[in-house]
């Protein structure tokens, strides 16, 4: 659609009027300028721009913009295809699209070859900065400023020479909230075209959810929206969590509807977010995948929702439950750990006692610690423990996972960078985790998935007790304890050439291995501690656990380890009823229920009891009885079970289902069967 030539004409007037005014009189237009246009003008006044000069800034060296696309590497590798085919809904109307870094530096572009000429005479093209504080208004610079899609029409650009330009671009955001870089589509100020903003828009949003589904491919998703129509649209809102309920990442849309901040913002749980308990929304959506569930958000409204790459432990939920938030426990992740310390950690094992007095003994002496252990087993939280207890627990103690944050930030992250230094940064710069550490204890977590290259960065820094940031000349001294973690062999991945010899020896001074829960001997002590933490002020008296459910979690093999006995504790804990105080099997998840240990133990243990042994009263005693003697299915065995303990509670199926050990809807799935 072209925009009538008398209306452009109406906004050109206008905009060359507040331009008079503002820089022949030296006024503030009241009229003929949005608003963000006036604020950045008047910021390039006060940065001291000269809206005449007609020095050209060459363009960046090759190596600097082969540099500035390597750590844009993610954002080019998806907004490829994208920039192609807005290229062709706009081909032949004399314009080209643009993706620009967060510094503005133009990175990619694709043009009518006609426009390209007259685009390059003022440096709109690869390797070029369009940063506002060079370029004056500008789409890309001031989107990136002003934080929002931009349209720049001629005489609003700054510069003079500048005003020959069309330009609408969009800020793409991260799902941490950050700011990735800009999509841009300029073009002749005299094709002007009114729905260019909108196709910037949509394009933006359709990178972002590519973005985001690549970084969290292995992740559980979670899309919403208000109308159901829209989940699975660019409109809809998406969450990543991790098993535990915790949020890793969200889109803008789930920012805004959630008010979500950027960054930090992650720290907080699914049901800080939603009237649910994770467990139950993961078992409904494992029930019914092809349904979507309504959620009320704790900001009041409801969504619609689907789940999406789900891979957690289902859980049988009764429906009633979804939204019956009381006992979800709607606490921000991780409370518990900054209080821990070695001694708090130490209750029973052997072997996990043995890691303990070895940390113990390097407290306070510059050896870096390495910890070993299967994901799960608590090496994050041993390392809390172990700064915590040490002398420097009044510094602070900064986390890093190194597999879980894109390969092109963690430089940036680890090391910092002064303002302005390259794409992703802030203007004001950022403190990297090193120098955040400083007087306390760096965590490197899954230190074995570090990149090469980053790896010999670390060591520098090791060696020498300094961190130079990134864009900066300067180094800062910092004085860090190193603790790091692998589920990885290390040796293993220095023999595979994936990790520095020499780093190896640096970050394993002291290697301590953490048991695998299945092989601890203090079982009860662990469910006692996680039981306290659960169901802190939810019952008086607290909350018990039924002596077959104990028995059971000393035998069971728990691939996931403590992370996983806290989950299940945590949904049984959601699932008593408001009389109940003693967690049973009926309140464990169908999945761990119906698990016979011996097969899942991999053969790691010879002597596990098979779950149905948790059955108690007469129902657990056919299925056992007549397996052997009869050559009746085990479906029919089942229903007889069932027909026979209904008759004994009188048709309660609260009760047969406690009876039969399994929750009220697979009872009343299992009868649906029966009629
Ligand atoms: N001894 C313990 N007592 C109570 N909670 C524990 C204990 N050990 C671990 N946890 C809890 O189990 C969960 C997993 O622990 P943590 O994150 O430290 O494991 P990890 O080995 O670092 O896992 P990953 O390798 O996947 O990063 C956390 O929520 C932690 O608080």
């Amino acid at each position: 659609m072209v925009v009538l030539p008398e209306l452009r004409d109406r906004r050109d007037n206008t905009v060359s009027d507040a331009r008079r005014f503002f820089f022949e009189l030296g006024e503030t237009p009241e009229t003929g300028l949005a608003p963000p246009v006036l604020r950045s003008w008047q910021r390039c006044r006060s940065g001291g721009i000269d809206h005449l000069d007609m020095q050209l800034i060459d363009p960046a060296s090759r190596s600097r913009l082969s540099d500035a696309r390597d750590r844009s590497a993610r954002l080019l590798e998806h907004a490829g295809g994208i920039m192609e085919h807005v290229f062709e809904q706009i081909r032949a109307s004399g314009s080209m699209v643009i993706l620009a870094d967060t510094d503005g530096m133009i990175l990619h572009c694709l043009g009518d070859p006609d426009f390209v000429g007259r685009a390059q005479r003022v440096a709109l093209q690869p390797g070029a900065t369009w940063e506002e504080g060079v370029r004056g208004t500008n789409a890309i610079g001031t989107a990136i400023l002003e934080g929002a899609a931009m349209e720049v029409h001629g005489a609003e650009h700054y510069l003079e020479r500048n005003g020959f330009l069309t330009c609408s671009a969009a800020p793409v955001f991260s799902a941490q909230g950050r700011l990735a870089g800009v999509l841009d589509i300029s073009g002749d100020s005299r094709n002007h075209q009114r729905h260019t903003l909108g196709l910037v828009r949509l394009s933006v949003q359709l990178l972002e959810k590519r973005l985001f589904e690549a970084e969290f491919a292995k992740e559980i998703r979670i899309a919403f929206h208000p109308r159901p129509e829209y989940v699975g649209s660019l409109q809809e809102g998406m969450l990543a969590v991790s098993a535990d309920g915790c949020i890793l990442g969200a889109n803008p849309v789930a920012r805004e509807w959630l008010g979500l901040s950027a960054g930090l913002g992650e720290a907080r749980s699914f049901s800080t977010l939603f009237k649910a308990a994770f467990g139950q929304v993961l078992d409904r959506a494992a029930n019914s995948p092809d349904d979507l569930l309504l959620l009320e958000m704790r900001r009041g409204e409801s969504v619609y929702v689907q789940v999406r790459g789900q891979r957690a432990v289902r859980v049988e939920v009764p429906t009633a439950k979804l939204t019956d938030t009381s006992k979800a426990t709607a606490k921000p992740c991780d409370r518990s750990k900054n209080r821990i310390t070695l001694d708090g950690l130490a209750t029973g094992d052997e072997r996990l006692q043995l890691a303990l007095d070895r940390a113990r003994r390097v407290q306070g002496k510059d050896i870096p610690l390495l910890i070993q252990g299967e994901s799960g087993v608590g090496k994050e939280l041993f390392a809390r423990a172990f700064h915590n207890s040490g002398v420097r627990s009044d510094g602070p103690f900064v986390a890093l996972n190194c597999a879980a944050i894109p390969e092109n930030l963690i430089e940036s992250e680890l090391f910092g960078y002064v303002g302005g230094a390259f794409t992703g940064a802030r203007r004001e710069g950022a403190v990297g985790k090193l120098q955040q550490a400083h007087g306390g204890t760096l965590f490197l977590d899954e230190i074995g998935d570090m990149p090469m290259g980053m790896q010999a960065r670390l060591l520098r820094v090791l060696q020498e007790r300094s961190v130079t940031p990134v864009g900066s000349m300067k180094s800062i001294p910092v004085d860090i304890s190193l603790v790091c973690a692998t589920h990885r062999v290390l040796r293993d991945a220095v023999k595979q050439g994936l990790f520095r010899e020499d780093l190896y020896y640096r970050v394993n001074s002291l290697t301590v291995t953490l048991p695998p829960l299945r092989d601890r001997t203090d079982i009860r002590r662990i469910v006692t501690t996680l039981l306290e933490v659960e169901a802190a002020d939810l019952r008086e008296g607290g909350i018990g656990i039924s002596e077959d459910v104990m028995q059971f979690f000393e035998r069971y093999p728990w691939p996931g380890n403590v992370r996983q006995l806290q989950n299940v504790i945590r949904v049984a804990v959601a699932l008593l009823d408001d009389n109940e105080n003693e967690i049973c099997p009926v309140h464990l998840p169908e999945e761990l229920f119906g698990t016979d240990p011996v097969e899942d133990a991999d053969d790691r243990r010879a002597t596990a009891v098979p779950a149905s042994s948790f059955a108690s009263g007469p129902a657990s005693v056919p299925v056992a009885a007549e397996v052997s003697t009869s050559p009746r299915s085990l479906d029919e065995i089942e229903l007889d079970a069932i027909a026979t303990v209904m008759r004994e509670v009188g048709g309660n199926v609260s009760a047969a289902a406690r009876r039969l050990g399994v929750s009220r809807n697979t009872l009343y799935r299992k009868l649906g069967r029966m009629n």
